[in-house]
């Protein structure tokens, strides 16, 4: 924990699945204003991690704290008005809906009269560049704007908290860069705690002040992007699965550091 405990915290956490350990005692914490990072190989628990930190799943055992509170059992809508939010890997947007009409229900669903959050969705979208989109239909966007779009829809009502999974899924390089500026400002500028999964080992070393690794739903690392690049049981970890495309990027990376 900080000092002053603005953390979103998972603490020795398990859940299972019909016998199957997603995730075996892992703690974890998201502190406010900076960006924290999740990786590890598909199945490694990640998105359970997510689901339980934003009330989607269950904890098992082990407990869920915002900024020292107990909030495990708590309904993920709930939550989202407490200042957890967080984005899918599928976009989930209303795709028959306008983009400011998917952020306008977000707000009113957040407790904002229709005008507050007509003026807050317009707000968001210009602060992140895509108020030209603002009337475009959400099942008409190319992929990359509709991941920006959820990004700007977790962000209505400035939350305190954002979980990212894989934004930068499917992204070109330039793609990237740009998601990682968006990101920095909402840690930066807004002062929210993110905590960032991703494939893109690249853009969590170089956007993460702390990482963490998990491997079969446990915790094999936790430290600086300089401590990850050189870990031998971080690039073990990926050996041989379906990203081990990680394992080379890791080797480069610490060569470059
Ligand atoms: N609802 C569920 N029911 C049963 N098993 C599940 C369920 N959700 C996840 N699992 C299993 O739990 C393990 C962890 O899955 P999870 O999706 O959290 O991993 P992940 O690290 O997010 O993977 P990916 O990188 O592929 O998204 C996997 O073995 C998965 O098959």
């Amino acid at each position: 924990m900080t000092s002053q405990g603005l953390e979103l915290v998972a603490r020795d956490v398990s859940v299972q699945f019909d016998g199957l350990k997603a995730l075996s005692n892992v703690t974890l914490a998201v502190p406010r204003g900076r960006i924290t990072g999740l990786i590890g190989p598909n199945g490694a628990g990640k998105t359970t991690l997510i689901n339980v930190l934003t009330g989607f799943q269950p904890v098992g055992t082990g407990t869920v704290e915002l900024e020292g509170a107990a909030i495990g059992g708590i309904a993920a809508h709930k939550l989202r008005r407490m200042g957890v939010a967080r984005t899918f890997q599928s976009g989930r947007l209303f795709r028959d809906l306008p983009v400011l009409d998917n952020l306008e229900v977000t707000g009113v669903g957040l407790g904002q009269s229709r005008r507050d959050a007509i003026a807050e969705a317009r707000r968001v979208l210009t602060w992140l560049g895509i108020s030209p989109l603002a009337a475009t239909i959400a099942g008409a966007l190319p992929y990359t704007d509709e991941r920006r779009v959820a990004i700007g829809r977790a962000i209505m009502c400035t939350p305190r908290y954002l979980l990212l999974d894989e934004p930068a899924a499917g992204m070109s390089e330039h793609e990237s860069h740009d998601l990682a500026v968006v990101i920095k400002r909402i840690a930066g500028e807004l002062g929210i705690g993110v905590l960032l999964i991703e494939h893109n080992i690249g853009l969590v070393l170089e956007l993460c002040e702390r990482i963490f690794v998990l491997d079969s739903g446990e915790i094999i690392e936790v430290g600086a992007p300089d401590q990850i690049r050189r870990s031998d049981a971080v690039r073990h970890a990926y050996m041989g699965t379906q990203q081990d495309e990680v394992v080379p990027a890791l080797a480069e990376e610490a060569a470059a550091s």
